[in-house]
């Protein structure tokens, strides 16, 4: 009892992706991004240095990026360590004691952890719903479309996606940021939520060059000086060229939503290189501004 060990498979690419009955698009100012189970635990089931794991990683950070850029609230679900038979109830029938008593084993994967702000629910069953203030916290943001990202696909990812249903909720999986016990669950799961109850989307529809216009605006000092202005809420005069813009809270959410933001007009700027030195001279340099 307990769970598989998941031979690596690849990640559905967008042309594979099933037909979806309805034709909703993400709006971010209607949406929050769930970021469902991803904890060291269940992540053991497979090798997380290989496919599907790698890329969920890239594509969670890549939606959490869209998110911090758009003020899109973000939620993780995470299931306690240690939990007694009571607590368990099926889940002991199915799974067995699940997550042992242990906080590493517990906590949500490094790669992508939570971010300061970012809300964290205790979950309890498959559904993120149940037992969890999900559904205040969309309700009381005024948002009624709900992101979905993380694993099993055909397990607490498509359960939530039919709760969200339930609730008229309006349900996104992200076929490309969700991993499942293998590439037939995978498939399975997405046909059924594009069917009954959601829409199946890929990472690329959702941040890709729909939350922001393709400039095509060359890139100078002052226009990176401005970009990074606008996400730090300050005054672009306010904004020093040569200082760590670590310290003046650009945090790698941010960081990543601005490699996100650059590589989408076709600049070859990795996240790593802009963390490698914060500064707006140094991407100047990156970037090759004018
Ligand atoms: C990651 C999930 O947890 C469930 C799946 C397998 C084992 C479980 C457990 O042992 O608790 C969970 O019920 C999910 O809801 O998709």
């Amino acid at each position: 009892m307990g769970l598989p060990r998941i031979p690596s498979y690849p990640m559905p690419a967008a042309a594979e992706l099933p037909a979806n009955r309805v034709d909703w698009t993400v709006d971010p100012s209607r949406a929050v991004l769930l970021v469902h189970d991803l904890q060291n635990h269940f992540l053991s089931a497979f090798d997380t240095s290989a496919a599907p794991v790698t890329e969920l990683f890239a594509n969670v950070n890549r939606l959490r990026a869209w998110a911090a850029e758009h003020g899109v609230p973000v939620v993780y679900s995470a299931q306690p360590g240690g939990q007694s038979a009571e607590q368990r109830g099926l889940q002991q029938d199915f799974w067995g004691p699940g997550i042992p008593d242990d906080p590493r084993a517990a906590a949500v994967a490094d790669a992508v952890a939570p971010a300061e702000g970012d809300r964290l629910l205790t979950k309890w069953k498959y559904s993120a719903f149940v037992r969890t203030e999900l559904d205040e916290l969309l309700r009381e943001q005024g948002r009624d479309e709900l992101v979905i990202t993380g694993v099993y696909t055909h397990i607490g990812v498509q359960a939530t996606a039919c709760d969200a249903w339930m609730r008229d909720i309006r349900a996104f999986v992200v076929a490309d940021a969700v991993a499942d016990f293998g590439a037939d669950e995978h498939r399975a799961a997405l046909t059924w939520v594009a069917g009954r109850c959601g829409v199946v989307t890929g990472t690329d529809a959702v941040v890709g060059r729909r939350g922001r216009e393709v400039t095509g605006m060359a890139f100078t000092v002052e226009r990176i000086r401005a970009e990074v202005a606008d996400l730090l809420g300050e005054d672009p005069a306010d904004i020093p060229l040569d200082e760590n813009l670590a310290d003046w809270g650009l945090d790698s959410v941010r960081l990543m939503a601005l490699a996100e933001r650059w590589r989408a007009e076709g600049a070859e700027v990795a996240f790593l290189q802009l963390a490698e030195r914060p500064a707006v001279e140094a991407w100047a340099e990156l970037l090759g501004a004018s």
